[in-house]
């Protein structure tokens, strides 16, 4: 899981570190997940707590996209086998699979090759009867992976309106309010292709909070967000939106076209939405490691946003407390939080959110005299999708050591250049995993102390 692990395992605590990590992303990996929490006995399928008499069903349908999409399809094969009849997601790292369609798409700029996806799911979606059962995974990604734009906007200007409010600094909540009233099945629009079929959406957070209308922008969630919403954001980040944009949303305004479908749509009656994963199933998985490893375990939050030094700096001076006054907890201790940082970029070099937070946390240890066992502080931050920002690298580890006097100069120009991954990777201080197959947040853990 961890590929350079031997290389990062330098004491006892970095290995706790190591394994701890590997395990949440392990926990949230969608055969894990899928294995615990769908099953089929005789002809009962059981999603969560529903289940539902495959008996009663013409046929059995998979559809969505996401990053963890191609596994999703792979672990749903797994306990189903061919009970599923038919299905198409689209993802960035197709998995083999027999009954299910995977296709490729491209991320996070939606690509003729994503559309020509999405229109598959769309097709398939538009065969779907009263009598069917139809699983949509909806996971994070999705919202680049399944584009299919409405008439009349071209794959080329949705995709250069979603670059530029990628880089306006616009919220998840905003972004996808602009992207659902631009596409064919965002915003609840898929479950109103299915519908009468029986809808099950089977999805993977990858948004604070898990908001089922954001996440993936919600192809089987009601959507409370309007043309005038989307409309908005554009003025709000200054977009330059080209006119076959502003024109569907003015025209959205105007009447001429269908809103995306509300809270108490008819449509959604023979819907439900199962949240299988999410940044807590990550964490989880970390903490139980930690605790088998002699560590208290202390959460700090699974809702952690803002500025990723800002983040990074603050959760290494809550280390240093444990290690200085025992609060919140006496070391050893594993903190662990979750959510999403973001990085405003001013400079010139490369990185990522969890690189930006381990850089600024080494800094903040910079000269502590922490080296021995008691007083080890080992931090480690990915995203557990696997890919930190626009980098190779799921992330990095740090401790007292990765900054030291002689290099400070250096690490706070590379934090100042936006280059955590140039200064992170001369120390060998990079985590890779490659694409994990799950995409569930952040997850940041920093041990203190070592068990005896
Ligand atoms: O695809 C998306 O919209 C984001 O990953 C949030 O789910």
């Amino acid at each position: 899981m961890i590929r350079n692990e031997p290389d990062l395992a330098r004491t006892p605590t970095h290995e706790h570190a190591l394994r701890a990590i590997a395990a949440g992303i392990d926990a949230a990996h969608p055969e894990t997940v899928i294995a615990e929490t769908v099953s089929l006995d005789g002809d009962t399928l059981s999603i969560a707590d529903d289940g539902y008499d495959l008996n009663k069903y013409d046929r059995l349908v998979v559809l969505g996209g996401g990053k963890p999409a191609g596994a999703v399809a792979r672990a749903l094969e797994a306990v189903l086998g061919n009970r599923i009849d038919d299905g198409a997601v689209v993802t960035k790292t197709p998995e083999p699979t027999d009954e299910i369609a995977v296709y490729k798409g491209n991320h996070p700029l939606p690509t003729k090759e994503n559309v020509h996806g999405a229109t598959a799911v769309l097709d398939l979606a538009a065969t779907a009867g009263p009598d069917d059962l139809v699983l949509v995974v909806a996971s994070g990604g999705a919202s680049a992976l399944l584009s299919a734009p409405v008439d009349g906007v071209s794959v080329e200007a949705y995709r250069d309106l979603t670059e530029e409010l990628l880089e306006s600094g616009a919220t998840i909540d905003e972004l996808n309010a602009v992207r659902k009233h631009l596409s064919r099945l965002k915003g609840g629009r898929l479950a109103c292709e299915l519908a009468p079929a029986t809808t099950v959406g089977v999805v993977f957070s990858d948004v604070v909070g898990n908001p089922l209308d954001v996440i993936a922008s919600g192809p089987t969630a009601p959507d409370s967000s309007t043309y005038d919403d989307a409309l908005t954001v554009l003025k709000r980040y200054d977009i330059d939106a080209p006119p076959e944009v502003t024109d569907v949303l003015d025209a959205g305004i105007a009447g001429d076209r269908p809103e995306t479908p509300g809270p108490n749509t008819a449509v959604f009656e023979h819907v439900s939405n199962h949240v299988l994963a999410d940044n807590r199933t990550a964490l989880d998985g970390t903490a139980r490691v930690c605790e088998q490893a002699g560590y208290e375990t202390v959460v700090l939050s699974t809702r952690i946003e803002g500025e990723a030094q800002e983040t990074g700096q603050r959760h290494a001076a809550v280390a240093l407390e444990c290690l200085n006054s025992g609060d919140p907890a006496e070391p050893p201790v594993a903190l662990l939080s979750g959510g999403e940082t973001t990085v405003t970029v001013t400079g010139n070099g490369r990185g990522g959110p969890n690189q930006e937070f381990a850089l600024a946390a080494a800094l903040e240890l910079r000269g502590e005299e922490v080296c021995s066992v008691d007083s080890n502080i080992v931090l480690a931050s990915v995203d557990t999708d696997g890919l930190d920002g626009s980098t190779d690298a799921a992330g990095a580890l740090v401790d007292y050591g990765t900054v030291t006097t002689n290099s400070a100069d250096d690490a706070r120009n590379a934090r100042d250049d936006n280059d955590a991954y140039g200064y992170l990777h001369a120390r060998g201080s990079l985590i890779e995993t490659g694409p994990t197959g799950t995409n569930v947040n952040d997850l940041r853990l920093v041990l203190v102390g070592t068990p005896r």
